[in-house]
């Protein structure tokens, strides 16, 4: 998505560490006209779809995930939540994930009230890494007997292969930019076309 990428280039950095920050308007300031344009790309590619609920994972991907639903008919937004809470009541469906930003494991917890079997569902998220939030939701989803229907992903840092390996897997992963490399040094960014 050349929006995606233009943005990316302008006001996003390279850290050490691998780390793409794009906080001034992807996952700290979120730029909402921008987010309803990435939701408007996923309606298009899974257009063929059907799509009850959309899952995400706290915390960057809940207000993309919100956008994105007003293209797929307002369908409900479920996010896993990364910790218990008092307001969780009931039986719940849980695993466990590594957060790459964090870099803690977290339980990732989604109440069984808001995720069933007959559910066909759009997983969707700020960023994919090594695909460990998205492996995380992927069995809750099998936890529940729902059907993952596709996978959107606002930046895939298609370096670190957790794309690459679901897509193997036989998932429709769309990812809007992909990041093929980036350099900390120089700042320079290429994507993958
Ligand atoms: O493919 P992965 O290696 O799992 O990386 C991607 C995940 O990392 C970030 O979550 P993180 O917990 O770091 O931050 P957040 O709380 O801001 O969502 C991001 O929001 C994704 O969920
Ligand atoms: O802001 C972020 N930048 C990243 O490079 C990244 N990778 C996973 N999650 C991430 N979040």
């Amino acid at each position: 998505m050349q929006e995606l990428e233009e943005r990316i280039q302008a006001e996003g950095t390279v850290k050490a560490g691998d780390v793409l920050k794009v906080d001034a308007f992807l996952n700290h300031q979120c730029d909402v006209r921008l987010f309803d344009h990435m939701g408007a790309a996923w309606a298009e590619h899974f257009a063929g779809k059907t799509i009850t609920k959309i899952l995400t994972i706290e915390a960057s991907g809940i207000g993309i995930a919100c956008c994105a639903a007003r293209h797929f008919g307002d369908v409900p937004v479920v996010f896993a939540k990364k910790a218990q809470s008092i307001n969780l009541d009931g039986d719940q469906y849980t695993t466990t994930v590594y957060s790459f930003t964090k870099q803690k494991e977290f339980p990732v917890i989604v109440s069984k009230k808001y995720l069933n079997p007959g559910d066909h569902v759009l997983l969707i998220d700020d960023f994919l890494a090594n695909g460990k939030a998205l492996r995380g939701l992927i069995e809750l989803c099998e936890e529940a007997g729902a059907t993952v229907e596709g996978i959107g992903i606002a930046v895939e840092k298609g370096f670190q292969g957790g794309g690459d390996k679901l897509r193997e897997e036989g998932y429709d992963v769309d990812s809007l930019a992909i990041v093929e490399s980036m350099d900390p040094q120089t700042g320079k960014i290429e994507f993958r076309h």
